[in-house]
């Protein structure tokens, strides 16, 4: 996951998108991830994170380059095996469950560069995930609801290479919606569209959301980030340098530092 980024500080007081989430997240923690360690060979991605997602919580991962938010995000996905640390998902240890066990059990993910099907339509590429819950007319009928909920219905019959950038990404979503999870993890769903896209990408999510999804989604779009997140976790070098509340950690020395750089660099 690379891409510009900018400084929190910059962007705190930002309303393009409607400030303050708006949804109530509830309940116990969906998802429960306690000192959370990858290491590659000698490189240590990830140090001893922990984290905890309510239903209806987002959760927003950012860092710069490097930081480790793609390979926490994996390893709490099952894409990378965790060297240390729990994972629990609805209270069951996952820590060494498969992705495919994963997305069984509720936990959908979306991919920075999507990959549809291009010679199947749009609808077919939602069936594809569709039929792993249901068979026949009702496999459709859930992938035209899916499709309805992204607003891409009236794009089932187009095949899917034909999808500018913001529908590519809608399907994606569609994609994983189609598994019925109750945590998606959106692996930057919004960089790349223009404000318009991003906009209609910020709604859906929040929509999400309020329908009570539990949500982790890295992204380097900073006030997209900061406008969705009920509560954010900045990683530099691996390790968590601040969390909380959004404009609280835009406000934070140490972030503002990782992102600007130290005066004497
Ligand atoms: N498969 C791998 N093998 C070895 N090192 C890796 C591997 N994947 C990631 N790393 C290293 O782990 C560190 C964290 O990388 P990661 O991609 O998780 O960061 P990131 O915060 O997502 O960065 P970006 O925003 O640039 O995508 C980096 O030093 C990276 O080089």
């Amino acid at each position: 996951m690379s891409g510009p980024s900018q400084s929190p500080a910059v962007i705190a007081g930002r309303t393009d998108f409607g400030g303050q989430p708006v949804h109530a997240p509830s309940g116990p923690p969906l998802l429960e991830a306690s000192n959370i360690t990858v290491r590659f060979g000698g490189v240590v991605a990830v140090k001893d994170i922990s984290l905890a997602v309510r239903p209806g919580e987002i959760l927003g991962l950012i860092g710069p380059n490097g930081a480790g938010k793609t390979t926490l995000f994996n390893a709490l996905t099952g894409f990378v095996k965790a060297s240390e640390g729990r994972v629990a998902f609805d209270g069951r240890d996952i820590t060494h469950a498969q992705p495919q066990v994963r997305a069984k059990l509720g936990m959908a993910r979306t991919f920075q560069v999507e990959r549809p099907f291009e010679d199947l339509s749009v609808l077919e590429n939602v069936l594809v995930a569709a039929f792993l819950k249901y068979r026949g007319r009702a496999a459709e009928n859930h992938a035209y609801d899916v499709l309805e909920r992204v607003g891409l219905a009236d794009r089932a019959a187009q095949p899917a290479s034909q999808l500018n950038l913001a529908r590519r990404r809608r399907l994606e979503l569609a994609k994983a919606l189609a598994l019925e999870p109750r945590m998606l993890f959106l692996d930057e769903s919004i960089a790349g569209l223009n404000p318009p896209g991003q906009q209609e990408m910020v709604a859906l999510i929040r929509q999400l959301a309020q329908s009570g999804l539990g949500i982790v989604m890295v992204e380097h779009i900073m006030h997209v980030i900061m406008s969705l997140s009920d509560h954010v976790i900045c990683m530099a070098f691996g390790e968590l340098l601040a969390e909380g509340d959004p404009h609280d950690v835009a406000a934070h020395p140490d972030v503002i530092r990782a992102y600007l750089g130290d005066d004497d660099d």
